[in-house]
């Protein structure tokens, strides 16, 4: 049976002091599927604010929605059988921004990767793990001499980043969910990034839902795209032609707001945030306790 993600009328309501009713709702009536055959890039783009973290966290089982599905081969992931959950766990794996909070400043980042292969009984000896710890990094592009026995502080972002790739390559979920996990890097290190990305899709069938604000890296990496604003799905379609014959005008915006090169054509146009006040929104974040992912 081919694996899927489906989100059925998902709407993702916060207590929020200022706002009418009370509430912000994050996330109004969200519904789509990803599949895992055939292997897929999807990503989902829109401005700060606009719900996409929440739509990861609400995929990753972190927040349960207010109402609506999240369901796992149709199953809803918040009621799964112990044997599902864990298929659930091995096959949805997470990739956020900044993989620094992920790691534990006092252990080598060795750690996060043996995690993973006594957790998931990736390998039946030391050997046999080591072997496929250094295999995952150099899949991702990484020397193993230069990384293992390191501290994260002792990485580069990139290079942290890339070891949470790394054991994303070890696990070999169907689904990987990742939360703008490129925005922290420069550009060269960025295109490494996604090219891994596709790479992983390719050679091992791995369907990634990419989160970001940034079209230019939505165009890169090609498949389907999704646009949300104020919490709407409001376009989707392949990449090439939601960019080309936008039919919504949110993304048209989108697509007016991005950067000219060209030094005669300016970039002047700037994109309205939604109803609600950065401070407003700062201060709804504020109020709520951040939930540490834990992988
Ligand atoms: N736990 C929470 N409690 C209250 N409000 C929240 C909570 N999480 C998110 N919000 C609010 O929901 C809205 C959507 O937030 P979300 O983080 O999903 O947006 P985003 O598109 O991922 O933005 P960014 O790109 O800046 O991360 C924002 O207005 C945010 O302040």
């Amino acid at each position: 049976m081919t694996k899927t993600i489906e989100l059925k009328g998902v709407q993702q309501r916060f207590h929020a002091r200022g706002t009418a009713g009370g509430y912000l709702t994050a996330v109004d009536d969200a519904s789509f599927t990803l599949s895992a055959e055939p292997a897929q890039v999807t990503s989902l783009v829109g401005q700060s604010g606009s719900g996409k973290s929440t739509i990861a966290r609400n995929v990753l089982g972190l927040q349960k929605p207010t109402a609506g599905d999240v369901l796992y081969n149709g199953k809803d992931i918040f009621q799964l059988s112990r044997a599902e959950y864990d298929d659930y766990r091995r096959n949805v794996q997470p990739v956020f921004q900044d993989p620094y909070a992920i790691f534990n400043p006092f252990y080598r980042v060795d750690r996060v990767l043996w995690k993973a292969v006594k957790k998931f009984g990736l390998a039946s000896t030391r050997e046999a793990g080591l072997a496929l710890i250094e295999e995952s990094l150099r899949a991702v592009k990484l020397e193993p001499e230069r990384v293992l026995g390191r501290y994260p502080h002792q990485l580069s972002g990139g290079q942290r980043q890339r070891v949470m790739l790394a054991r994303v390559h070890m696990l070999r979920p169907a689904f990987i969910i990742a939360d703008e996990p490129v925005s922290m890097l420069d550009a060269q290190v960025r295109k490494l990034f996604l090219d891994i990305l596709l790479d992983f899709q390719r050679d091992h069938g791995m369907t990634t839902l990419f989160i970001t604000h940034d079209l230019s890296t939505v165009y890169y990496l090609g498949g389907d795209v999704m646009v949300i604003t104020k919490g709407v799905i409001v376009e989707r379609g392949p990449v090439d032609t939601v960019m080309h014959e936008p039919s919504h005008p949110y993304t048209k915006l989108l697509l007016d707001s991005i950067p000219q090169p060209d030094p005669d054509q300016r970039w002047t146009d700037r994109i309205e945030v939604d109803e609600l006040g950065e401070e407003e929104k700062a201060e709804a974040k504020l109020a709520s306790t951040p939930e540490t992912p834990v992988i």
